[in-house]
Order: structure tokens, then C-alpha cells, then sequence
């Protein structure tokens, strides 16, 4: 892509205000996403941290749930992180009644599974092709499974909390509050390299 890709942030739900400084940090067009038109014009989503079952309340309430998922399963790259993994999750080991997931990626997820006594906690997580992050993981999920197609790229005390699958990245922590735009880098590269492959 010779021009800045345009990067939205799902703005129903959640920290959406830091996902958005973190974009632009890393050299995107940042804006917030709340209707289809919107989705419609973006290169590339991320879906906040929050609550998992709230965004996806309100995703089906603003007519983009359905939307949401044409566009994953179109190829739109797509970064969820906490919340945001179990929307990209096929299978919510165990949902709210009702609770919908976009979907996208091959796994299973545990939400709040780091459990009471450690419901918020920071930590050095390897992310594979950038070392060391400091992640803040807070009520998070973790990864309990995942398919054959899914490249696992952090582990965390023998967790998987980063994984990959096509064009779909998701994190079980929040790289957008530490100051560090690594994370974020990642993502926006995999969105200039979709647009490369598209226009080859
Ligand atoms: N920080 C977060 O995004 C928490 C996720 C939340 N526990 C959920 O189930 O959606």
C-alpha cells in the first residue's frame, strides 16, 4: 500500500481512546468504527479490551455483528486483544447466554481464566518475531486450544495468550497501555502486507 493504511477501532465498548494513540504511533490512520458504513471504509479493525459479552450485546444492537463477520471471513485483517480475542474466538469455552463471537480464529477460549487471585497482573511476555513485551493482562482470557491452521506466538505459564491465523491476530493482554507500539507495529505491517498481496 504506497498510502497509510486506514486502521479502525470497534468503538462500542472498552479502550478505545488507546488502541487509537497506539495506531498512530505506528504509523496509521486511526479512526472509531460504531456503524457498518464506517466498518465499510476501513482497511484493517481492532476490537478493544472491555467486556466481551457487552461488545458483543451491542454489536448485534448497531447491525454489526453480521457485518463484522463478512468482512473477517473476507480477509479484513483483524486484531482483537483480551475482550477482543474471545470475539475473534470460534468457540468461548464458556459463554454468557446469548453471547456472540465474530469468530475467525480456530481456538478455544477460557475467559477470566487467570482466575481471582490474579485477575490483573503485568508481565514479560516473548512474542515470537519481537522478544520481550510487557503485558498487562487484566481479568484475561487464555487460549485453551487451538486448530492446525493457528500459529501460537506467546505463551504465558503455559498458557497460550498471542496467536495468529491468516489475517486474524489476537492477544490475551493490552499492549495499547504500556506505551510500547510494538504490538500495534506488528498489526499495522500485516495490514500494508494484505494490501500488497491484493493489488499483486
Ligand atoms: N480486559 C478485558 O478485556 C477483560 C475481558 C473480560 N473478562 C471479558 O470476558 O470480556
Amino acid at each position: 500500500m504506497a498510502t497509510t493504511p486506514v486502521i479502525g477501532v470497534l468503538a462500542l465498548q472498552g479502550d478505545v481512546r488507546e488502541h487509537l494513540i497506539a495506531l498512530a504511533a505506528a504509523d496509521a490512520v486511526a479512526r472509531p468504527v460504531r456503524r457498518p458504513e464506517e466498518l465499510a471504509e476501513v482497511d484493517a479493525l481492532v476490537i478493544p479490551g472491555g467486556e466481551s459479552t457487552t461488545i458483543s450485546k451491542l454489536a448485534v444492537l448497531f447491525g454489526l455483528l453480521e457485518p463484522l463477520r463478512e468482512r473477517v471471513r473476507g480477509g479484513m485483517p483483524v486484531y482483537g486483544t483480551c475482550a477482543g480475542l474471545i470475539l475473534l474466538a470460534d468457540k468461548i469455552l464458556d459463554p454468557r447466554s446469548g453471547q456472540e463471537t465474530i469468530g475467525g480464529i480456530d481456538m478455544i477460549v477460557r475467559r477470566n481464566a487467570f482466575g481471582r487471585q490474579n485477575e490483573s497482573f503485568e508481565a514479560s511476555v516473548d512474542v515470537q518475531g519481537l522478544g520481550p513485551v510487557e503485558g498487562v493482562f487484566i481479568r484475561a482470557p487464555w487460549v485453551e486450544s487451538v486448530g492446525a491452521e493457528v500459529e501460537v506466538l506467546a505463551e504465558h505459564g503455559g498458557h497460550i495468550v498471542a496467536v495468529r491465523q491468516g489475517w486474524s491476530l489476537a492477544t490475551s493482554f493490552h499492549p495499547e497501555l504500556t506505551g510500547d507500539h510494538r504490538v500495534h507495529g506488528l498489526f499495522v505491517e500485516m495490514v500494508r502486507e494484505k494490501a500488497a498481496a491484493g493489488s499483486r
